[in-house]
């Protein structure tokens, strides 16, 4: 009889997933999902079931690692809010199967390990971050960047200036708020855009040329961060082609060229063009999710 699964929070994930871990593992599965090799990494694009009521939708997110008998999935609803609300825009729970006989072996709520320190996309000297929004995702992009690299400034810039204020008064190091997006932006190195947003926020003209942009929110066909002029002049890295232009409206929108998918990057079939204005716009994978769970899961029998 299979045991029962087990269920892990989020602050124990947060306990038991360290980067250092992690970030080498995703690389692999990464490298090996560009391939597009269906016999390694099955990864179907996400299923979208919209929520009209609420203004939200049900994303499903399966993926299967073939060599690691990797089996999971991960259920994220998503939300577009109102300024003010104080609903949770994003909640997810991840279910880590056993392949073999179809039992769940463990059940996270809520993981979302969708951060991706792109030190090969960033500038080489890399001395202002500036992240645009202020909520979960700016945190943990917050977190995983200054982790990994060592900035001479953040600025903070979110719609309303209290969630900016809470966010810079949140965090282990210092972080300046920017009342305007074009103030906060100027001279920046590399920008992270973790907004609710569906118009852009972000516009080329006040981008400095050869910074990388981490493009995160504006995961809807019909939702935007960045505007033509930027997605038309940058380099642009996706996690998965074929759900970019299912999914992001700063690309279906644009009419933007995918340059590379960032697993061609790690793999060195494409190359990483950091002197260039680079992109990446992310829109989150279920390999990424499957990886952070095994890894979590092996950590959590460890100690137990
Ligand atoms: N690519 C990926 O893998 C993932 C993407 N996401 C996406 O990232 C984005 C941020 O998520 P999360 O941090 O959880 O959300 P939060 O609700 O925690 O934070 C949202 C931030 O965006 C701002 N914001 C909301 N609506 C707008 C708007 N219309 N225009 C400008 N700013 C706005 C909020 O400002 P204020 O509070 O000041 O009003 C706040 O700073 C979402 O779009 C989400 O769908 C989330 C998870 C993974
Ligand atoms: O990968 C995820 O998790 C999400 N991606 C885009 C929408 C919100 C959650």
């Amino acid at each position: 009889m299979a045991e029962p699964p087990v269920l892990i929070r989020q602050d124990e994930v947060e306990g038991l997933l360290h980067y250092k871990d992690l970030i080498p593992r995703l690389e692999v599965a990464l490298g090996k999902f560009s391939k597009l090799d269906s016999a390694e990494v099955i990864q179907p694009v996400r299923t979208t079931v919209p929520l009209q009521k609420y203004n939200g939708f049900l994303g499903l997110m399966p993926a299967y690692l073939v060599h690691e008998d990797i089996l999971c999935t991960k259920l994220v609803c998503f939300y577009k809010r109102e300024s003010g609300s104080t609903l949770p825009s994003t909640q997810a729970t991840v279910l880590l199967f056993d392949p073999e006989y179809g039992n769940v072996k463990a059940v996270s709520m809520p993981m979302i390990i969708e951060q991706w320190p792109l030190d090969l996309l960033m500038p080489a000297k890399s001395e202002v971050l500036t992240i645009l929004g202020a909520g979960h995702q700016a945190l943990s992009h917050y977190n995983v960047f200054t982790e990994t690299f060592s900035f001479k400034e953040v600025r903070v810039w979110s719609r309303r200036k209290e969630t900016a204020e809470r966010f810079a008064q949140s965090t282990q190091g210092h972080v300046t708020v920017w009342e305007s997006v074009e103030e906060a932006v100027n001279g920046a190195d590399v920008i992270v855009t973790v907004t609710g947003a569906s118009e852009p926020v972000l516009f080329g003209q006040w981008v400095k040329p050869g910074a990388h942009v981490a493009a995160v929110g504006a995961c809807r066909p019909d939702w935007r961060e960045l505007d033509d002029v930027l997605m038309r002049q940058a380099k642009v890295y996706v996690d998965s082609r074929e759900g970019a232009v299912a999914e992001s409206g700063d690309i279906i929108l644009s009419g933007a060229k995918v340059f590379a998918e960032l697993g061609e990057v790690l793999n060195g079939t494409r190359p990483a063009l950091r002197e260039k204005t680079t992109v990446f716009k992310s829109l989150g994978m279920g390999i990424q999710d499957a990886v952070s769970a095994k890894l979590v899961f092996e950590q959590w029998k460890n100690k137990h």
